[in-house]
């Protein structure tokens, strides 16, 4: 599903002739197999997010390969990524990054718009999401009018949407008590299990790399592989 080969970044700080240049991963190997949950650990500023970035396109490393899917990513223009991630990727973030002058309804929806799925099948698709995830009745309120644990909901929603294989999740609990946490731990277990989609996650929780079939630690920006913690079920 996702294979990291060889894969360096730098950050470039400062003016051109003043550039300041800031190594942050070192020869990273990664492989990431259909139906896996995989979690990212690590300290603060080891780089978690910066792999992950990579793996998303937000950023482009000028060493290494990424290859997610039989595709291989890096390289890629801007807009060929953009609609390589509609198509195959969903993102789960510890923000919930919803767009609040839009109901609950149409967060879910934006994906289908952006790939310009006709409206008889945007409404069908929507309803039977919210559905999924428990939202129907708040289908109408904004983010705001939300709690922490329903806007995530909403959030998992629109990663859904487009059916992608593949869902990249930052800190996906950061923001949410125990009892949310719980509740949305178990929804992803039966989306892996269930759906056969593949996770792969940063966190610093313990409960949540316990879900985790595995789990890859980045130390100072080289990545150590784990033991498998539970058996992938295919
Ligand atoms: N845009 C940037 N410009 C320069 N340096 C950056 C930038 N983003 C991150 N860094 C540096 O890269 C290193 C890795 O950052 P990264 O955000 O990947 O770490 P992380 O493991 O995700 O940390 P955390 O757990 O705190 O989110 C850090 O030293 C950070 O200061």
């Amino acid at each position: 599903m996702i294979k990291v080969n060889h894969l360096s970044y730098a950050f470039k700080i400062g003016k051109k002739e003043k550039e300041n240049v800031v190594p942050v991963l070192h020869d990273v190997n990664l492989q990431v197999e259909k139906g896996e949950i995989v979690a990212i650990v690590g300290r603060s500023g080891s780089g978690k997010s910066t792999l992950l970035n990579l793996i998303s396109g937000f950023i482009q490393a000028e060493t290494g390969t990424i290859s997610i899917n039989g595709t291989k990513v890096s390289g890629l223009s801007e807009s060929k990524w953009a609609e390589f991630r509609l198509s195959h990727l969903g993102f789960i973030f510890q923000s919930f990054q919803l767009i609040p002058s839009m109901t609950a309804y149409e967060n879910i929806e934006l994906p289908l718009v952006l790939k310009g799925t006709n409206e008889k099948d945007r409404v069908e698709r929507t309803k039977e999401m919210l559905k999924r995830v428990g939202l129907e009745q708040y289908q109408s309120h904004y983010p705001g009018e939300l709690s922490g644990g329903q806007q995530q909901r909403v959030s998992i929603a629109r990663a859904l949407i487009l059916n992608p294989p593949l869902i990249l999740a930052d800190e996906p609990t950061g923001s949410l008590d125990s009892e949310n946490e719980r509740e949305l731990l178990s929804f992803i277990k039966e989306l892996n299990e269930n759906y056969g989609i593949t996770f792969l996650m940063i966190t610093h929780d313990h409960e949540v790399a316990s879900i985790a079939h595995r789990k890859v630690e980045i130390v100072d920006g080289y990545l150590r592989e784990g033991r498998m913690l539970r058996e992938v079920q295919r």
